[in-house]
């Protein structure tokens, strides 16, 4: 299980392949797991923004957690599982079941869509914390159109069975308002901020591109929590391009067809409404594998 001591270091979220039927694809979910495996990385998201989360059946989760456990056997590594919805019994019931299967934490994004007051949106963590699984809080505004002012952050936070928070907030302002008093861990999830954010203390990030260039972003984890500042710094520099590049279009198309490219997936296809990256960008990423 995951806590307010272990939360820290690298996460990967994973992405769910889909063949070009828009049908799961575990054999390529195999290939393309096994691979990240042979980085020391921290822990991985299963059902995040990156997995695809709005058009994954909760089935379908269950049955990628099953195919993540056997493939990371005997190694231990932990999972946590995006059970976050807009419907609080909805994000209750799915933490329940991630618990029994055995996941390590939830990531619980703030309440979209419904623009709940802000004790409403407390109470919704509340609710999910109360399952007994480890909560992630996961503030992303530009996808939820609701962004959180420190001060109720901080209550969310302050919640027994919170243990943590990925910011994905989109600048500095919340992890620097929260950071000097904030005994949770916070995670950068935003990836062309990570350094930024690890120099404000926080203790690791969430980071999709960090399905590529894994050593490279482990390595940046390593050299700033060393006090190795402007190695660090050389370090993300040359990651931002790529950073860029997989943000220029809406995650995780790029990223999907990277990896596509890369053999590590049959198929980049995404699932309706999200859809193939642009002929441009495909030119682009090509130049980024030569
Ligand atoms: O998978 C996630 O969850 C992530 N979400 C962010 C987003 O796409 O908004 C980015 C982050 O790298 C991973």
């Amino acid at each position: 299980m995951l806590n307010e001591t272990n939360l820290q270091g690298l996460f990967v979220p994973l992405i769910t392949p889909f063949d070009t039927e828009e049908r799961l694809d575990l054999e390529s979910f195999g290939r393309y797991f096994s691979s990240l495996l042979q980085y020391d990385i921290q822990g991985i998201v299963l059902n995040g923004t990156t997995g695809e989360s709005p058009t994954v059946a909760w089935e379908e989760v269950g049955t990628l957690y099953k195919a993540a456990r056997a493939c990371l056997r005997p190694r231990r590594l932990p999972i946590i599982v995006g059970c976050g919805t807009n419907c609080t019994a909805e994000s209750v019931r799915r933490s329940e079941a991630a618990g029994h299967w055995g996941a390590d934490a939830v990531l619980a994004v703030t309440p979209y869509y419904s623009r709940p007051s802000e004790e409403g949106i407390i109470e919704h963590f509340r609710r999910i914390a109360s399952v007994g699984i480890p909560v992630v809080a996961y503030e992303v505004p530009s996808r939820t159109g609701v962004a959180l002012s420190v001060e109720t952050m901080q209550r969310i936070l302050d919640l027994d069975g919170v243990i943590g928070l990925k910011d994905a907030s989109g600048g500095l302002a919340l992890a620097a308002g929260l950071l000097p008093d904030c005994p949770k861990p916070i995670l950068c999830g935003e990836d062309a901020l990570l350094l930024d954010m690890l120099h404000l203390g926080a203790a690791g990030g969430m980071l999709a591109s960090a399905n590529v260039e894994t050593a490279s972003f482990l390595k940046v984890c390593a050299q700033v929590s060393e006090g190795n500042t402007s190695h660090a710094v050389e370090t993300f520099d040359r990651l931002l391009p790529l950073i860029r590049l997989l943000f220029r279009e809406s995650n995780p198309a790029p990223l999907k067809w990277l990896l596509a490219r890369q053999g590590l997936l049959a198929s980049g296809t995404l699932r309706c409404p999200m859809g193939p990256v642009s002929t441009a960008m495909q030119a682009e990423l090509d130049a980024f594998l030569t």
